[in-house]
C-alpha cells in the first residue's frame, strides 16, 4: 500500500442514523474507501480481518471503550463519535496507549464544523459573563443526557470560568423540584431536551449586568456531520495518542 492509496474505514454502527450516513460519505469520498461494516452481534475480529487502516465507532456509549480498546490493540486508527468516553474511560485509552504510541484516537464530540466553533466562541466568551448556562435538545430517539456536546462544552466554559478566577454563578435557588435546575457538569448548568422533530442543537446562554449573550448551533441533517468525520479519519493517523475535538484538526 502507498500513500496515495485510499484510506481504508471500517464504520462500527453502520446501519444506524450516523452510521449509514458515515457509509456514504466514506463510498462517496475519493480518497476513502469501505473496508468494513461492523453491526451490533458482529465480531471485532472483522476489524482486523478487514485491514481497515481506521475504525469509526457510531454506535452506543455502553459499547464504546470496548471498541476503541480493541481497536489500540490491534494498532487500528480510531475516530471515536459515539458519545460516552468521559475522563476515566480515556485515562483506560491512554494507558493502553502506552507512553510512545504509534496508534491515533481522535474523539470528536461534534463532527459539525459549526458545533466546533461555537464551542470555541463559548470558550472565549465564558470570562466576560457571570452567569453561563447550556440548553441543549435533540431528537427524542438519543440514549444519552446530556449530550457529549453539552458535556465538552461545559468542559471548556468551566474551564475557562476557573482559569478567569470567576466562582459561581449567581443563583438564589434554595428549593427546587429534582431536575429543575438541569444537571450541573462542573458548576455549569445544562438542561436537556428531547422533542420529535429535531435532530441537534444547542444554545450556550452568557448574562452578566444588562446584557445576555446567546451563542447557537443547528444540525439540522445528519449530512452536516460528514465533511468533518471526513476529515478526521483523514487525519487521524497523524496525531498518536488521544485527541479530543475537531479544533486541532481545524486549525483553531
Ligand atoms: N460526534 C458527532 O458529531 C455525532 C455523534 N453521534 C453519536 O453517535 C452515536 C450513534 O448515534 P445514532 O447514529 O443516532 O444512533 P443509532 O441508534 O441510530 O445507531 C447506532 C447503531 O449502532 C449499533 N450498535 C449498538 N451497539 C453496537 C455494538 N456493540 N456493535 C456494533 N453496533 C452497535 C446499533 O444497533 P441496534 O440498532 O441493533 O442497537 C445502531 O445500528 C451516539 O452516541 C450519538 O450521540 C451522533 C451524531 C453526531
Ligand atoms: O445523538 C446525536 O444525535 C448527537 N450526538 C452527539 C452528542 O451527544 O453531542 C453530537 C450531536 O449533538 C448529535
Amino acid at each position: 500500500m502507498n500513500d496515495h492509496s485510499p484510506i481504508g474505514v471500517a464504520v462500527l454502527g453502520a446501519r444506524g442514523r450516523m452510521g449509514s450516513e458515515a457509509v456514504h460519505a466514506v463510498n462517496q469520498a475519493p480518497d476513502t474507501e469501505l473496508a468494513a461494516e461492523i453491526n451490533r452481534g458482529d465480531s471485532l475480529e472483522e476489524l482486523t480481518r478487514s485491514g481497515a487502516r481506521v475504525a469509526v465507532d457510531l454506535t452506543h456509549p455502553d459499547s464504546v471503550l470496548e471498541h476503541v480498546t480493541f481497536c489500540v490493540d490491534n494498532g487500528i486508527h480510531a475516530v471515536v463519535g459515539t458519545s460516552g468516553l468521559g475522563e476515566a474511560e480515556l485515562d483506560t485509552v491512554r494507558s493502553r496507549l502506552g507512553e510512545d504510541p504509534d496508534t491515533g484516537v481522535l474523539v470528536v464530540p461534534n463532527f459539525a464544523v459549526g458545533a466546533v466553533l461555537s464551542m470555541r466562541f463559548a470558550e472565549i466568551a465564558a470570562k466576560f459573563f457571570e452567569s453561563a448556562e447550556i440548553v441543549e435538545q435533540h431528537h427524542p430517539r438519543k440514549a444519552d443526557a446530556p449530550s457529549g456536546t453539552a458535556a465538552r462544552t461545559a468542559h471548556v466554559v468551566s474551564r475557562a470560568r476557573d482559569e478567569a478566577g470567576l466562582g459561581s454563578a449567581p443563583d438564589a435557588t434554595t428549593k427546587e423540584l429534582d431536575g429543575a435546575r438541569g444537571a450541573e457538569i462542573n458548576g455549569v448548568h445544562v438542561h436537556s431536551v428531547r422533542m420529535s422533530g429535531l435532530v441537534a442543537h444547542q444554545e450556550v446562554l452568557f448574562g452578566t449586568e444588562g446584557e445576555t449573550l446567546t451563542i447557537r448551533h443547528d444540525s439540522y441533517d445528519r449530512r452536516s456531520f460528514m465533511p468533518g468525520m471526513l476529515m478526521a479519519v483523514r487525519e487521524v493517523g497523524s496525531r498518536p495518542g488521544v485527541t479530543v475535538g475537531l479544533d486541532a484538526v481545524l486549525g483553531l
